[in-house]
């Protein structure tokens, strides 16, 4: 498309920020979005890695001046931890972008249809699905407004000539040389002979993306409401709504589709994603066959597991945690609550009066937690007869990968409470009696 057409899709009545490097696109952008709309301003970001980046930024303000754009200048703190450079200067200046960003305003970048067709390149190079093969959206939320891409159409040779015919001047970013980085190899190496043989190909691979995301969008659209579908309705009270989908759901969809449900469902909780290998393994180890307890997939800090009618998605990191091989001392004097191993916290709320739902008597002494050693018995308020610890849990179907971490409360020797799943007999307050309701907050 060109370049003026493209400019011309921008709504005159809404305010603008360019995100202005300095290089030849984005003075491009900031000339003829000034010349067209009335509420524009630019944004350089700062990053103080290159030598040359004060030369940047003059250049920025002389150009900001001339066509009467005021502009602000952020300098970034780029941090690399752990990080490539690249990603780290990246972060940073989303992130400036993301504290400029006034509500309803709109960011533009000047991305062009080069830099597209090479982020498809790179994305196939990765092995990306339908979303990576979406390519960079033209659209998407940012902060308090939107980023959009309005020159994701445009060849970077019509931004040569536009520069041209306007006279423009702009700084070239001697890091754009350097082969060692992929874009720049494609850029240079690849770009120029594809370009030889298919001269429309900006039109023709930024089509193939639309159409990707396009299709991407649908099958989100089908995968949310699957997941809603999936959403067991008596939610577990140890397991937090939306971390669980029903596993008999998950089994009747085909393949294809649950992978989906579960992509989207990892991207909803800002799970880092799966590839088709280990989606493959969560179906044999987890969806089909019969339950294992031991049955795992983890990742990156994360867990799938199941239980019963249910596929579970964990934060390993609670679970991880070391229990302590000494009892816990807990002091109460009024409501007070004791942050457990892993972060998970055990609530002792005063409630002098009772009602439904059985709580510890009040003016116990010598309280402490501990957890599980194995062997233990107790006899729950209400119950007949004892049993062992390792029968009620299962009765109280308190997930296999818990049962572990259940805070015991004992008083001195004597096991009084587990957690919240039960008192013990002769340990919980009578109605009108002092008294104290546990909840133990696990994830
Ligand atoms: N220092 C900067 N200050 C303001 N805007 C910038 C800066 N650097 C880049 N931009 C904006 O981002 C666009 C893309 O820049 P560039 O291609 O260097 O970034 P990228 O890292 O490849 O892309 P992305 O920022 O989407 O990850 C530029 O055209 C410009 O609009």
């Amino acid at each position: 498309m060109p370049l003026k057409q493209s400019i011309q899709t921008l709504p005159e009545d809404r305010r603008y920020c360019v995100a202005l490097s300095g290089g030849l696109d984005s003075s491009v952008l900031l000339h003829a979005v000034a010349r067209r709309c009335s509420e524009v301003r630019a944004v350089h970001v700062h990053h103080g890695l290159s030598p040359n980046a004060d030369q940047w930024q003059r250049h920025c303000e002389t150009l900001c001046e001339q066509l009467g754009v005021p502009l602000d200048v952020v300098t970034v703190d780029v941090r690399k931890d752990g990080k490539g450079l690249e990603d780290a200067a990246r972060e940073a200046r989303y992130q400036a972008f993301i504290q400029q960003l006034q509500p309803d305003e709109i960011l533009l970048t000047a991305h062009h249809g080069d830099d597209q067709v090479e982020t498809l390149l790179m994305r196939l190079g990765r092995g990306s699905g339908v979303r990576g093969l979406a390519g960079m959206a033209a659209r998407r939320p940012l902060g308090a407004g939107e980023l959009w891409r309005p020159l994701l159409g445009v060849s970077r040779s019509e931004l040569e000539d536009y520069a041209r015919s306007h006279r423009l001047s702009w700084i070239e970013d001697e890091s754009n040389d350097d082969l060692q980085f992929d874009r720049n190899f494609l850029r240079h190496r690849v770009m120029p002979t594809l370009r030889e043989r298919w001269p429309h190909l900006v039109d023709s691979w930024g089509q193939s993306a639309a159409l990707c995301a396009e299709s991407e969008v649908l099958l989100e659209e089908y995968a949310r409401e699957d997941l809603a579908r999936l959403t067991p309705e008596s939610a577990d009270p140890h397991a937090a709504a939306g971390w669980v989908l029903s596993l008999p759901g998950l089994q009747g969809l085909s393949p294809a589709r649950r992978h989906q449900v579960l992509r989207v469902w990892f991207r909803e909780r800002g799970v880092p994603g799966l590839n088709r290998d280990r989606l493959a393994e969560v179906d044999r180890q987890l969806i089909d066959g019969r339950e294992d307890a031991g049955a795992c997939v983890a990742w990156e800090g994360w867990a799938l597991r199941r239980f019963r009618q249910g596929l579970y998605l964990l934060n390993g990191t609670p679970l991880e945690a070391p229990l302590p091989s000494q009892p816990i001392p807990v002091e109460l004097s009024g409501s007070g609550r004791v942050v457990l191993p892993g972060g998970a916290v055990l609530v002792f709320e005063r409630d002098d009066f009772g009602g439904n739902g059985s709580r510890l008597a009040a003016g116990l002494t010598e309280l402490s937690i501990r957890w599980r050693q194995g062997g233990e018995r107790c006899q729950p308020e209400g119950r007949a007869h004892s049993q062992t610890l390792k029968k009620l849990l299962q009765e109280y179907a308190l997930a296999p990968w818990w049962r572990a971490r259940l805070p015991l409360i004992y008083s001195g020797e004597t096991l009084v409470a587990a957690g919240d799943l039960w008192v013990c007999k002769g340990f919980s307050a009578a109605p009108g009696q002092p008294g104290y309701r546990l909840r133990w907050y696990n994830f």
